[in-house]
């Protein structure tokens, strides 16, 4: 089965939802002529990273986002992997994921569980506390957030339960573009599934970001990748690679996951 994806690589106004929404409706209408099966969008995309403003621009609950997605999901007939927000809620801010199917119909969400202290995202946001597991065209999938990617047990954790393509939205900052594309080819070859990884592109008040969205095989191989401008990044996957793969070299029956948490566990006793 293959899935056409569209990951685009927006420039993010900066604390600015209305400006947003606008370029990401425009962006979509542009490109479901394309008939992409799913769209993914960058991490933070309706405000960037103004924390400072939170207050003001934070979505009370994800209501005006899950609307707006909805909306859109419906209308061109597509999935929407709608990058992230910042949602106000009981606890406080939250970085969060929210997945719309072709209906429109909220399939999933996930809040950023590793908070960025480099980008003081410690001090403004609360980590997530659920898994980002969801399905979406028959497939099981999983979502992270940009920092999320250094922590390769916890892309363990979804993939054991049977995940076979990950997304990752970003704003990942230029600087660190080696580590970018090595992460996200590791995650790929040590899990055997997609990687599908959406970044934002341009700077804001602190940061130039890196784009280089790109899409990696279950073998290691980047498939697609775009440069560092804003662009749409359009690439074709085929669900039947993860299982070759998976049969090829079956790391998911040779694991060893009671000798690890063994292990850990003894160093935990001894420390
Ligand atoms: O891990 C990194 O180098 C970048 C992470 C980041 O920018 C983020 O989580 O927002």
């Amino acid at each position: 089965m293959t899935i056409k994806i569209a990951c685009l690589q927006l420039d993010i106004a900066f604390g600015n939802p209305n400006e947003n929404e606008r370029r990401v409706e425009r962006e979509i209408e542009k490109i479901s002529k394309n008939h992409p099966d799913i769209i993914v969008l960058p991490e933070l995309w309706t405000t960037g990273y103004d924390l400072t403003r939170l207050d003001e621009i934070a979505d009370e609950g994800g209501m005006r986002t899950k609307a707006f997605i909805q909306k859109l999901a419906k209308s061109h007939h597509v999935n929407i992997v709608a990058g992230s927000i910042a949602r106000k809620t009981d606890r406080g801010v939250t970085n969060t994921m929210y997945i719309a199917d072709r209906n429109g119909i909220i399939v999933g969400e996930y809040s950023k569980l590793h908070l960025f202290q480099l980008m003081d995202e410690h001090l403004y946001l609360q980590p997530g506390e659920e898994m980002g597991l969801f399905t979406l065209e028959n497939t099981q999938c999983a979502g992270v957030i940009c920092y999320d990617i250094r922590f390769p047990e916890w892309i363990r954790v979804h993939m054991v339960q049977g995940a076979e393509v990950l997304f990752v939205v970003a704003e990942w900052p230029l600087p660190r573009l080696s580590h970018w594309r090595t992460l996200l080819a590791a995650r790929a070859i040590e899990n055997q599934c997609y990687v599908i990884a959406c970044n934002r592109a341009g700077s804001d008040p602190n940061n130039v970001f890196a784009g280089h969205s790109l899409v990696v095989d279950p073998w290691g191989e980047i498939i697609a990748e775009a440069n560092e401008e804003p662009c749409t990044l359009m690439a074709q996957i085929d669900l039947q690679k993860v299982r070759e793969v998976r049969k090829q070299i079956p790391i998911f029956a040779d694991r060893r996951a009671n000798d690890y948490i063994a292990a850990e566990k003894n160093f935990l006793k001894k420390s």
